[in-house]
């Protein structure tokens, strides 16, 4: 069977891509200098340019072929602009190409001249894959290649958890705090108290992945290694355990408010008990801990739902059960008040014209996904981002330049 999808020869136009044609096929060749060559002669498509790569970039890096829908305007100039610091948050169901798309709007900004943070919390990690970088290790990793600073943090809980284990084991459970401390959890370690860590951690809570995400935003709020970023996209877990992660912090709140409460009554009633038999008042020293503690999950509460500073991009595939779920997702997103804008609808494959009968059913598959999308009133009102499919993995800096000029527009 034939498995070509177009029909015209490729265009020496490549390297100058402008226009802006509805569903045009799309094909961009190499940076590498001067010569362009298709990397399959058997594929022939017809190239109609879309944008102009700012500056040429070092590496060499091919995309045979790729299609270019027409309402892939993302108004990434609105995203770009100013230099207070924003937050995206990419996220959706598993294997859409959140990944590619975080990593490729991080490049943009800092090849936009922001110093950007690029920041995974997912704890099955792509970013290595998609930089073709280690970034593993839980620190920041500087990302070479854009213009601007590019740093690149996994958030490692595995480690985390690993670490915490140890230190129980070997320091009989105390070097745990200090352990925690570093992460900026010292708090909650202190408010464990008695609890024992170490068995705790053989079989981790539920939402521990999610709080140890948490204290990394509390970082880069508060400490001065992050002041230097203007924009931090955070590349997210897929649905379920974002969701978690968003609706943490008024969880916490709402717990640490509880324990306060409970704390107060208890120290009402200990200090009446206390003040018959003529004992000093307890020390407010640990009260006092809680209600910081609070007040950072406030802020962290209060960054989630900042429409001036925060956005959420949902990232998805044109299929019935992709479309299905990143609406259930907006719905949980909107009732946790989290700032929704955007849409991409990633991997869309070329028109019809084809002879490629596979490509064809698939195609016609995707646009009825896509109708599907302009009338779910979940969906309808956000501004759709469409994503081509290109035929190479998008991997490494170039790569992910290449994406990122077509996508964030
Ligand atoms: N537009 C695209 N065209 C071609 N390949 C793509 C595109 N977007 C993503 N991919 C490929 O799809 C695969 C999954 O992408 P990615 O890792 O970005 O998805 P993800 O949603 O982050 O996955 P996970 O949920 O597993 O973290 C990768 O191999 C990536 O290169």
């Amino acid at each position: 069977m034939a498995t070509s999808c177009a029909t015209s020869t490729f265009s020496p136009l490549l390297n100058k891509l402008t226009g802006r044609t509805s569903m045009a096929m799309v094909g961009l060749l190499s940076y590498a200098p001067k010569t362009l060559t298709p990397i399959s002669p058997t594929r022939t498509f017809n190239f109609i340019s879309l944008s102009t790569p700012t500056k040429p970039l070092k590496k060499s890096f091919q995309v045979r072929a790729v299609v270019a829908p027409t309402e892939a305007v993302s108004e990434f100039d609105e995203m770009v602009s100013g230099t207070k610091r924003k937050y995206y948050m990419l996220g959706g169901k598993g294997g859409v190409g959140k990944t590619s798309c975080a990593a490729s709007l991080a490049v943009k900004f800092a090849n936009s001249g922001h110093p950007t943070l690029v920041v995974s919390t997912d704890p099955a990690h792509s970013l290595s894959d998609s930089f073709a970088q280690d970034l593993t290790g839980g620190a920041l990793v500087p990302v070479e290649g854009p213009d601007s600073p590019l740093f690149a943090l996994e958030i490692n809980p595995e480690k985390a958890r690993e670490e915490f284990r140890t230190a129980a084991q070997n320091n009989g459970g105390t070097g745990v705090k200090d352990l925690m401390d570093g992460m900026g959890l010292g708090m909650i370690a202190e408010q464990l108290g008695e609890l024992k860590l170490g068995e705790l951690l053989d079989t981790p809570p539920p939402g521990l992945d999610e709080a140890i995400a948490i204290s990394k935003v509390i970082q880069f709020l508060d400490s001065p290694e992050y002041s230097m970023f203007t924009r931090i996209v955070f590349d997210t877990a897929p649905t379920g355990h974002t969701l978690r992660l968003l609706s943490l912090p008024d969880f916490l709140d709402r717990s640490i408010g509880k324990l306060l409460k409970l704390k107060q009554k208890i120290s009402s009633a200990t200090s009446a008990i206390k003040s018959v038999f003529g004992q000093e008042q307890p020390k407010q020293d640990s009260t006092d801990k809680l209600e910081r503690l609070r007040e950072r999950m406030i802020k962290v509460r209060e960054l989630f739902r900042d429409t001036d500073s925060t956005e959420f991009v949902i990232v998805t595939i044109p299929t019935v059960m992709a479309v299905s779920e990143s609406s259930r997702l907006h719905a949980s997103l909107m009732k946790e008040d989290v700032p929704v804008k955007r849409l991409i609808v990633n991997q869309i494959l070329p028109p019809s014209a084809s002879d490629c009968k596979f490509c064809a059913i698939k195609r016609k598959d995707q646009m009825r996904a896509l109708d599907m999308i302009r009338s779910d009133p979940e969906l309808t009102n956000l501004t759709l981002i469409q994503a081509p499919l290109v035929d190479v993995e998008i991997r490494g800096v170039p790569a992910l330049k290449f994406l990122g000029d077509i996508v964030w527009k």
